[in-house]
């Protein structure tokens, strides 16, 4: 289905949405059931889908009282990067099932506000038109494809277009199962394709026979061999600082620094191996394990200014959003996702003066009440 653009009630419905959830059902509302299972789908019961918000919502605050909070600076930086607070846009394929503007206003709307997007191997749009839009505001998300010459290629263009970090995704040498996709058959409309990685023809000839035309065509690409004892290579085809999205343990964080990378503390919004652990529940051990050599970031169930400050209390530097990004790009498009990332800024903000601090230095372990 080829999308249309939001109505002009659509717009004032976003203008007017008080949070994420409000974005998230304006979003869903423009979908169609093949872009809704694709966002929606965890793997398998969904079961760490769910923890993911859950091991949020359970964590309480210990707020400190009569401080001056009459100023509150929410700003940090990302390996070197300013933001005005700490915020990004995690990497998602296919930004074109949302939205005719696609990742160009993913990009766009997270510059506009002081952000930050990664954009992924996957996207619909070429890597040098998303790095024009994103201002120097984009990371790249790199899968990397068996067909090593076409990986440098994508992480020369990547780099050529102002990328400041390359987030090598280490959690999926497989795509999770979701069952959702395979049930009706996810496939891409035809008139969206993944230019950095292979042409609208050798999408068209991946088998939906059996399932999922998206995990077809992964499986296919992907290369499911890759060690930490490969990650030499990977150093020597770029200068720009190395993050593994997908770290959940103590001893791959302790080989992640040891190769000299950071760290993005997720399980992939709950989308590959079921039942393991929420990404908030492996911060701890993690942050304990990295003991300051790296920079940490955590993404999976961050809907609210709290959970923001949950995460940094426990070790990261900053968070990522898949989901909700999605959802106001769905309701939205540009104008969406800024207000997504908006309405996050405004509540870390408040979440930090009641809790009595006035920066996110003062936010640590003692927030929590474990
Ligand atoms: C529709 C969708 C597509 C995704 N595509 C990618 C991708 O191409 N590369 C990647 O590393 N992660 C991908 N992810 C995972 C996200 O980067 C992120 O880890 C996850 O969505 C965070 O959880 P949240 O959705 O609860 O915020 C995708 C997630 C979703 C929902
Ligand atoms: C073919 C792109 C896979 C994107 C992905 O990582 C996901 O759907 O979770």
């Amino acid at each position: 289905m080829t999308l249309t653009l939001p109505t002009e009630e659509q717009q004032q419905a976003l203008a007017r949405a008080v949070n994420l959830a409000e974005i998230e059902a304006l979003g869903r509302a423009r979908l169609d059931q093949n872009a809704l299972d694709y966002y929606v789908s965890g793997a398998n019961d969904g079961h760490t889908l769910r923890a993911n918000r859950e091991d949020f919502a359970r964590i309480r605050l210990r707020p400190r009282m009569l401080v001056d909070v009459s100023s509150i600076d929410t700003s940090t930086d990302v390996l070197g990067l300013p933001l005005d607070f700490p915020v990004g846009v995690a990497p998602s394929a296919f930004h074109g099932l949302a939205h005719p503007d696609a990742e160009r206003a993913t990009a766009r709307a997270a510059a506009s506000v002081g952000s930050v997007m990664t954009l992924s191997t996957f996207s619909n749009t070429p890597i040098a038109d998303v790095g024009a839009a994103a201002g120097g505001r984009f990371w790249f998300q790199l899968y990397l494809l068996a067909d090593r010459e076409l990986s440098r290629q994508i992480i020369a263009q990547a780099e050529a277009a102002g990328a400041r970090a390359l987030v090598f995704t280490v959690d999926a040498p497989y795509l999770g199962r979701r069952e959702a996709n395979e049930r009706r058959r996810f496939a891409l409309p035809p008139h969206l394709s993944a230019p950095n990685v292979a042409s609208r023809e050798t999408l068209a000839g991946v088998d939906t026979d059996t399932g999922s035309q998206l995990t077809h065509y992964f499986q296919h690409l992907v290369d499911k061999s890759f060690t930490w004892a490969d990650l030499g290579w990977l150093r020597q085809q770029t200068e720009l600082p190395i993050v593994l999205k997908g770290i959940l343990t103590a001893e791959d964080a302790e080989l992640a620094v040891q190769h000299g990378c950071h760290i993005w503390v997720s399980n992939h919004g709950g989308r590959q191996l079921d039942t393991a652990v929420s990404a908030l529940a492996a911060l701890p051990e993690i942050a304990d394990a990295v003991a300051g050599r790296a920079e940490i970031y955590l993404d999976g169930g961050v809907s609210r200014g709290t959970d923001v400050l949950k995460a940094i209390a426990l070790g990261a530097q900053a968070v990522f959003l898949g989901r909700p990004a999605l959802w106001g790009l769905a309701a939205g498009g540009e104008a969406g996702v800024r207000r997504v990332l908006e309405l996050l800024r405004d509540e870390v903000r408040l979440a930090l003066a009641l809790s009595g601090r006035q920066n996110l230095a003062q936010v640590g372990r003692d927030l929590l009440k474990l």
